[in-house]
Order: structure tokens, then sequence, then C-alpha cells
């Protein structure tokens, strides 16, 4: 009989574990209540970055005197921009659902949950029967929501969270963004570009505290420059819903007035309600499942995966975390095989300049006294960069200096999210700074500034 495995979420983690386990022979059912493909992956990481190109493309257009052209003053269609992000969405679900069933995989519409460690209970939407499906190895990947805290009324209208923003129903005029990690401060970006005023609530005193501050610092320079407020060392705690908008109090009685209020304070686990007591799953206090470095929850067949896995929350991540839990599961690590390495995984934030990093940062390498060897050179001194007229930011290089394996680096400028795959190949792969420099790149390009920063 084949091994039966049964994922309940289809987001990244999900679906890539259900194909990943269709291909190596397995006979794979994947329930999934809402959208395959993910409610955080089509419902925020996409549209995010669909609304930031268009912010972006506005501020390219607002660029163009640079270039030698006319002046130009873009505006935003809202009925266009919905069209376009629904678009995105349907045609990546129908593209995600597409592979799913070609490789076999049975589709069920509906809500799962563990009623024992080997059986999954399906409650369909509408009357449908409720199926209760025997497996082999269960896959958890619910994935997670936006944490709402109590003080906020969220009514979808002026109180919004991020799924409400893709885009809101009318365009804020003046938009207090509350959290300053990563999804706030692309927020603010998104719609500073679109032409609004916005204030961003920060709880410490830099933008983006786990990163490195003078990546933090260029990210500010700009939002002062766009004339964004920010409100440093303040909490919001309450948000009043005025006639003509909203006032967010903070902990030290400022009160920041806008149109809108926008939630970006960080998300919560999907788990209470999979029946972990039944397969006797343990959770973190903070509800996240407990695994180990092969996703392996406290039941020996059970994995978790995604943002469930309370790991590093990135669709990047999740896919790959999918991935290695099928190998595992259908026996694939009994032979040579590579470790997930979450410190070994690229992430960038999607703002203006664009930052990017993967691997060792030079903060941590200092705070554990570890010897490495910085080298960064700015773009300024890239010819791609003077003719994109955007000469902004810099690549960062951490290498080993006793062999020269590359160990991290960081970008931060145009185009990082997609410079930044070299390093993250080199990290990965264990190559050499001089791998980098001696590689014959284009040009004019702006990768040629990683080969100047291996140099
Ligand atoms: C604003 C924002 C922007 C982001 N941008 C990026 C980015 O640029 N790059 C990046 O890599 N990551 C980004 N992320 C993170 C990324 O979206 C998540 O890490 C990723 O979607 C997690 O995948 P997942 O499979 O764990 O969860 P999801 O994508 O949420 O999928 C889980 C699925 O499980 C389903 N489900 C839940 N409970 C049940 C149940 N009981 N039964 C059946 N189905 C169930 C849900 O409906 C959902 O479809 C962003 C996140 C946010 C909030
Ligand atoms: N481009 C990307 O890849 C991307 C984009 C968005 C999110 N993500 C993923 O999602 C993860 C979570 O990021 P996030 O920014 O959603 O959450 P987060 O938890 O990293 O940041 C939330 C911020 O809100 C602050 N905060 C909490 N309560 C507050 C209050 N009452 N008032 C003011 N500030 C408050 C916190 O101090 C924190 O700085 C990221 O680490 C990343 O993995 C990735």
């Amino acid at each position: 009989m084949a091994h039966r495995f049964v994922v309940i979420g289809g987001g990244p983690a999900g679906n890539t574990a259900a194909t990943t386990a269709a291909r190596l022979g397995a006979e794979v059912t994947l329930v999934e209540r809402d959208v395959v493909g993910g409610a955080a992956h089509l419902r925020d990481c996409i549209p995010s970055k669909a609304m930031i190109a268009t912010g972006g493309a506005m501020d390219d257009l607002r660029r163009v005197a640079g270039m030698g052209l006319g002046e130009v003053e873009p505006s935003v269609d809202l009925a266009a921009l919905r069209a376009r992000i629904a678009g995105i969405e349907d045609q990546l679900e129908r593209s995600v659902s597409g592979l799913l069933a070609s490789q076999g995989v049975r589709i069920v519409s509906g809500t799962g949950r563990l009623v024992g460690p080997h059986r999954v209970e399906v409650t369909p939407h509408g009357d449908g029967r409720v199926e209760v499906i025997e497996a082999d190895t269960v896959v958890l990947s619910t994935g997670s929501r936006p944490r709402i805290p109590d003080f906020a009324p969220i009514d979808g209208e002026r109180v919004l969270t991020t799924r409400d923003a893709y885009p809101p129903p009318t365009l804020p005029e003046h938009l207090v963004v509350i959290g300053s990690g990563v999804t706030g401060v692309e927020f603010v970006h998104m719609f500073s570009a679109f032409g609004g005023e916005v204030t961003l609530i920060v709880s410490r005193q830099q933008v983006l505290p786990a990163k490195d501050p003078e990546v933090a610092a260029v990210l500010e320079e700009d939002f002062l420059r766009r004339g964004v407020h920010l409100l440093k060392g303040a909490r919001a705690e309450g948000i009043d819903v005025t006639d003509d908008g909203i006032a967010v109090r903070c902990d030290d009685g400022r009160v920041a007035r806008g149109s809108h209020a926008l939630l970006c304070i960080g998300s919560i686990p999907n788990s209470e309600e999979l029946g972990l007591d039944a397969a006797g799953v343990e959770t973190s206090s903070g509800g996240y499942i407990v695994v180990d470095h092969n996703c392996l929850s406290s039941a020996p067949h059970i994995y978790a995966a995604g943002d469930l896995s309370g790991k590093l929350p990135l669709s990047s991540v999740a896919s790959m975390q999918g991935r290695k839990i099928a190998e595992h599961a259908l026996g694939l690590h009994r032979g040579p095989h590579r470790h997930l390495d979450y410190e070994k995984a690229a992430s960038a934030i999607f703002t203006d300049p664009e930052i990017a990093d993967v691997g060792l940062a030079e903060a941590d390498a200092f705070a554990s006294g570890r010897k490495v060897r910085v080298t960064k050179v700015p773009f300024s001194a890239s010819a791609k960069a003077l003719i994109n007229d955007d000469s902004r930011g810099f690549v960062k290089i951490i290498s080993d200096p006793a062999t020269g394996v590359v160990l991290g680096g960081s970008i931060v400028g145009q185009h990082a999210a997609e410079l930044i795959s070299v390093l993250a190949l080199a990290v990965t792969a264990g190559l050499k700074v001089n791998d980098i420099v001696e590689s014959l790149l284009v040009h004019p390009a702006l990768a040629e500034s990683l080969a100047d920063a291996a140099e």
C-alpha cells in the first residue's frame, strides 16, 4: 500500500510538501479551508509585493526628469489596482492547484483537525459530509494570521489589518502605520509612494529593530525625505474612530491622527483548533508547534512547517521545509542530504531602496567575537547604477579572513532582492570571495558591485 501522506493547510509549506511527496510515490491528500496557495501567501505576501510594484512604477515616473524626460505626475486607479491584485491571486491559485492535480494530489476543501494520532477529520464548507482520513504521515501547515490586540476596533474601512489593505476600500489620505518591523516599513513605503501622508509608530528608537543600524538608517533617511512622520519610542494602546478619521493613542501620551490606521504588529499561529492534544503534539507558549531539525513534532509521524513551526516566517522557508519534510518522511534522509539551515536563508525588504541580506550579519559576528573580513562598496562607483540614475546604497560581503569563504552579506539599493541570490548561492555552496571575483559578469550590470566588494 502506498504511504498515506495527509497535509492540513495548502500554503507554500503544505503544497510543496504535497507535490514533493506525490513525486516520491505517496498517496497524498491536501486539506485546505480557504485558498489553495495559502492565505498568508496569496493574501499578504504576494499582494503586498504587487502593490509595492505599483508604487514603484509611480516613483519611477516621478523620477523621469533624472532620465532626461519631461515630468509626469501619476495617479492611482483604485479599481484597476484591485483588479490587478485579484488577477495575480487567481492566476497563482490556479497554477498551484494545477500543479497539485498534475501530481495526483487529492485536494479536499474544508477545515481539517486531528482526531487521533493517525486520523484527520475534515469538516467541509456548507452541507457536505464530514470525512475522516487515515494517515501514515501528517503535515500541519496551517500558517498564521494577523495579530489583533484588544485595543484595535478593526472594521476593514478605516482601521485595517494588512489583509484589508490590498487595496483598502478608499485610498488613505493619511495612514497611521502601527509597528515598524518588516511589514510596517513595507506599508509605509507602499502608501507614501501612492502619494498619501504617512505616520509610522515605532516602538523602539530605530525602525527595523532587528536589523543592522546602518541599514535602518538608510531607510529612515528615505522616509524623512518623503515626509513620513516617525513617532519613535511609542507603543499604540488605543484607536478611536472619529467622524473624519482615526486617532491612535500611544503609551507616552502622544496621539497620531490620520484618515486610516493599519496594524502591522506581527502574526499569530493557526494552531488552536487543530486537535493537537488528540495526537500528543506539543506547542510552545506562543502556540507554535515545537519541532526538531527535521520539522518533526513531539509525535513521531507528525510534522509542522511554515509559519506554524515558529521558525523563520517566510514563504521561501515554508516551501523548503515542506520539501524537506516529504523527503524525510519518505526515507530520502537515509542517503546523503543537506539539512535546512535557517541561518543561510536570504531575505529582502521591498522598500525603496530595497534591503536584502543572507547568512552571517556583521553585528552578530562582532557580538560573538568571530573574526571576519568585511568589504563594502557603494553603488555610486557602479556605471550601471549611474545609467539607472539611482546610485543609492551599497554591497557588503562578510567572509572568513583565513579561507575566503563567503559567510554572509547585505545589499541596499535597486534590485537588492535579486542581487542577493548570488551571495545566497555562495553562502550555501561554501564558495570563496575569489569565485565571485573570477566570474566573468556582464558589463554594465549592478552585479559587478558584488565582484568589486569580493575583491
Ligand atoms: C504582509 C506580509 C508580507 C509578506 N511578504 C513576504 C515576502 O515578501 N516574502 C516571503 O518569503 N514571505 C513573506 N511573508 C511571509 C509569508 O507570507 C508566510 O511566511 C508564508 O505565507 C507562510 O506559509 P504557510 O504555508 O505557513 O502559511 P499560509 O500561506 O497562510 O498557508 C496556510 C494555509 O492553511 C490553511 N488553513 C489554516 N487552518 C486550516 C485548517 N484547520 N484546515 C485546512 N486548512 C487550514 C489556510 O487557509 C492557509 O491557506 C509576508 C507576510 C506578511 C504578513
Ligand atoms: N519582505 C518580506 O520577506 C516580508 C514582509 C513582511 C513580513 N515578512 C515576514 O513576517 C515576519 C514578521 O514581520 P512583522 O513586521 O509582521 O512582525 P514583527 O513582529 O517582526 O514586527 C512587529 C513590530 O511591531 C511592534 N509593535 C508591537 N506592538 C506594538 C504597538 N502596540 N505599538 C507599536 N508597535 C508595536 C513590535 O515591537 C515589532 O517591532 C518577518 O520577520 C518576516 O519573516 C516578510
